[in-house]
C-alpha cells in the first residue's frame, strides 16, 4: 500500500472562496504524502456568470503553473445559458454540464498504459454532480465543503425535516421564530437561514445538493475540532451522514496570485499607522453595496473617527451574476467630501490583498460579509471581527461566530441576500455601523477569545494538531480504495 501511486482527480468550484482551498489542500496533501499525485480539472465558466477577474486571473495562472505532482488541465468552457434564476443553482448547472469533459478525461487517463489508478473524487461542494461520474468508472467521491461543520449539518438536518419530517421549510425559512439544529448549542433563529431556503426554487436547489452529499464515500470540512466542536461531534447522530474529515484551517496565506497594483500602497499605508488601529472593512469575492449603503458606510465610519482600510466595490449590473468590479472614481458614489475630510485617517480601495491586510499588525478590526474563508483568516491572523452577513451561508455563519461561540461581535445578523430579488432590502445605518465598529475596536473580552482561538487554530494544522492527525487518516482511506 505504501509505494502505490494514488491518483486523485480535483475538481473546485471556479469562485475565489472556493478554488483556493481547494487549490490549497492539494498542495497539502501532496506535501505530506510522495505518493500522492493530482490532476486538477479547472471549470472556467463563461462570463455570463460573472466570474470575478480575480478568478479568472487565477485560474488561469494555475492552468500554466507547474507543481510537484499537481496538474492541471483546463476544461472547455461550456456556454450552455443559464437555465435558473437562483445564482447557486444556475452555477451548479453550468458546472454539470462539464460532467461530459471531465468524463472523456477520466476514460482517457484510465485508458492509458501503466497509469496510476485513481483512487479518488474530489469534489467541491457545488460539483457533486460529478458523483454520478466518478460511480460510472467505480470511483469514490470525496467532497471538499469550504464552508463549516455548522452549516453543513445544518443543511443535512433541513434535509431530514423536509424528507422524512413532513416540515413546510419555505413557510419555516419565512417565518419569524427559532429552531434546535443539532449542530449548534443555541436555538437558531429562522431569520439567519440562507434566503435560497425563502423559496420553493431556491429550496429544492438545496435539498438536492444535501442528498447528493449523502452519496459522497466522505467530506472533507475547512474547519478545525477546536473551533466546531460541538457541530462536528453532531454528525455523529446520523448514522447516513458519510464520514467527515475536519482539516482546517486550510488558508491560502501566499495570496500572491490575486494580487492587484496598488497593494504595495495599501500595506505602505497600513505601515504608517499605529498599532491596532485601523479597522479593515471587506465583503469578500461577491459582497458590494448600492449607493444608498455605501453612503450609509461612510457616514458610520466618519462619525466612529477611527482609523480606516475600505474595500470598497461596485455592484454588478445583472444582479444574478454577483460578481462586482472595481470603481473607477469612488468620488462617484462616496458622500461629498468624505475622502477628503478622511484622508487623514482612513483608505477607500477596490480589491484587497486581504491577508497580508489582516496579518499587519496596523490592523485591530475586520468588519466581514462572514465568508468562511475570511472568518478562518481572521482567527489565524488573531484580529476580531463584527459581523455583517449578505449572502449565501452567511447569515448562519455570523450566527455562530457570534451567539454560538462569542467569536465575533455584530454589526447586523440579519441582513437579507443583496441578490435575492424578493428579499426585503434591510439598510443598516450609520448609527448600527458607527456602534458597531466602536464595540470592535475596543472589546477586550472577545479580542482575547480570537487570540486564544488563533493559537488552537495554529496548533490544529502543526504535526500532531487535529487537522494534521485527520488529514493522515484521510490520506489512509484513498490508500485503501486501490487495495
Ligand atoms: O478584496 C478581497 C476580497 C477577498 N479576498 C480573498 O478572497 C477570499 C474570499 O473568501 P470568503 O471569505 O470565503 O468569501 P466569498 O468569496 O464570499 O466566498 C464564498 O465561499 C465561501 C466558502 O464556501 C462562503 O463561506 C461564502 O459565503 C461564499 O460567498 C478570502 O480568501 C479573501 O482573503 C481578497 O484577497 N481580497
Amino acid at each position: 500500500m505504501e509505494n502505490l501511486i494514488t491518483e486523485l482527480v480535483f475538481i473546485p468550484a471556479p469562485g475565489v472562496g472556493h478554488i483556493m482551498s481547494t487549490i490549497q489542500i492539494a498542495k497539502l496533501l501532496v506535501t505530506r504524502d510522495h505518493h500522492l499525485s493530482i490532476t486538477v480539472l479547472l471549470i472556467n465558466p463563461p462570463p455570463t456568470f460573472g466570474s470575478c477577474s480575480a478568478v479568472t486571473t487565477y485560474i488561469q495562472s494555475l492552468a500554466k503553473t507547474k507543481m510537484d505532482r499537481i496538474s492541471f488541465i483546463d476544461l472547455p468552457q461550456d456556454k450552455t445559458p443559464p437555465v435558473s434564476n437562483v445564482p447557486m443553482a444556475a452555477l451548479t448547472n453550468c458546472i454539470n454540464n462539464h460532467c461530459k469533459y471531465v468524463r472523456k478525461i477520466v476514460a482517457n487517463k484510465m485508458s492509458q498504459p501503466g497509469s496510476a489508478r485513481v483512487a479518488g473524487f474530489v469534489v467541491d461542494m457545488f460539483c457533486t454532480g460529478m458523483i454520478d461520474v466518478a460511480n460510472e468508472f467505480n470511483i469514490p467521491t470525496y467532497v471538499f465543503f469550504t464552508s463549516n461543520a455548522g452549516f453543513l449539518r445544518f443543511k443535512l438536518y433541513i434535509q431530514t425535516l423536509y424528507d422524512y419530517e413532513n416540515q413546510d421549510i419555505v413557510v419555516l425559512s419565512n417565518s419569524d421564530s427559532t429552531i434546535h439544529v443539532p449542530s449548534f448549542v443555541k436555538p437558531v433563529p429562522t431569520k439567519v437561514f440562507p434566503s435560497v431556503f425563502q423559496t420553493l426554487e431556491g429550496l429544492d436547489f438545496v435539498l438536492g445538493s444535501a442528498r447528493r452529499l449523502r452519496k459522497a464515500k466522505a467530506i472533507i470540512v475547512n474547519t478545525f475540532f477546536e473551533l466546531e466542536t460541538h457541530a462536528i461531534k453532531s454528525f455523529s447522530e446520523d448514522f447516513t451522514i458519510p464520514m467527515v474529515y475536519p482539516v482546517g484551517p486550510i488558508l491560502n496565506l501566499e495570496g500572491c496570485s490575486l494580487k492587484a497594483s496598488g497593494n504595495d500602497e495599501i500595506i505602505t499605508w497600513l505601515d504608517s499607522q499605529p498599532l491596532s488601529s485601523v479597522v479593515f472593512l471587506c465583503f469578500g469575492s461577491t459582497g458590494s453595496f448600492d449607493e444608498v449603503q455605501v453612503k450609509e458606510i461612510a457616514n458610520g465610519l466618519e462619525r466612529s473617527g477611527h482609523r480606516f482600510l475600505w474595500s470598497l466595490r461596485r455592484p454588478p449590473k445583472d444582479k444574478r451574476t454577483r460578481a462586482p468590479s472595481d470603481y473607477e472614481d469612488l468620488g462617484t458614489v462616496l458622500p461629498e467630501g468624505f475622502l477628503e475630510r478622511t484622508a487623514k485617517i482612513g483608505k477607500v480601495t477596490g480589491w484587497v490583498p486581504q491577508v497580508d491586510v489582516l496579518a499587519h499588525g496596523a490592523v485591530g478590526g475586520f468588519v466581514s460579509h462572514c465568508g468562511w474563508n475570511s472568518l478562518l483568516e481572521s482567527l489565524w491572523f488573531g484580529v476580531p471581527s463584527a459581523a455583517w452577513p449578505i449572502d449565501a451561508e452567511q447569515q448562519i455563519n455570523a450566527f455562530e461566530m457570534v451567539v454560538e461561540l462569542g467569536l465575533a461581535l455584530e454589526i447586523k445578523l440579519d441582513h437579507k441576500d443583496f441578490c435575492n430579488q424578493k428579499a426585503n432590502k434591510v439598510v443598516v445605518t450609520a448609527e448600527e455601523i458607527e456602534n458597531g465598529v466602536r464595540r470592535l475596536m475596543k472589546d477586550n473580552k472577545v479580542r482575547t477569545e480570537v487570540k486564544e482561538m488563533r493559537e488552537k487554530s495554529i496548533a490544529a494544522v502543526a504535526e500532531g494538531g487535529s487537522s494534521y492527525a485527520s488529514v493522515g487518516r484521510l490520506i489512509l482511506d484513498f490508500k485503501r480504495n486501490l487495495l
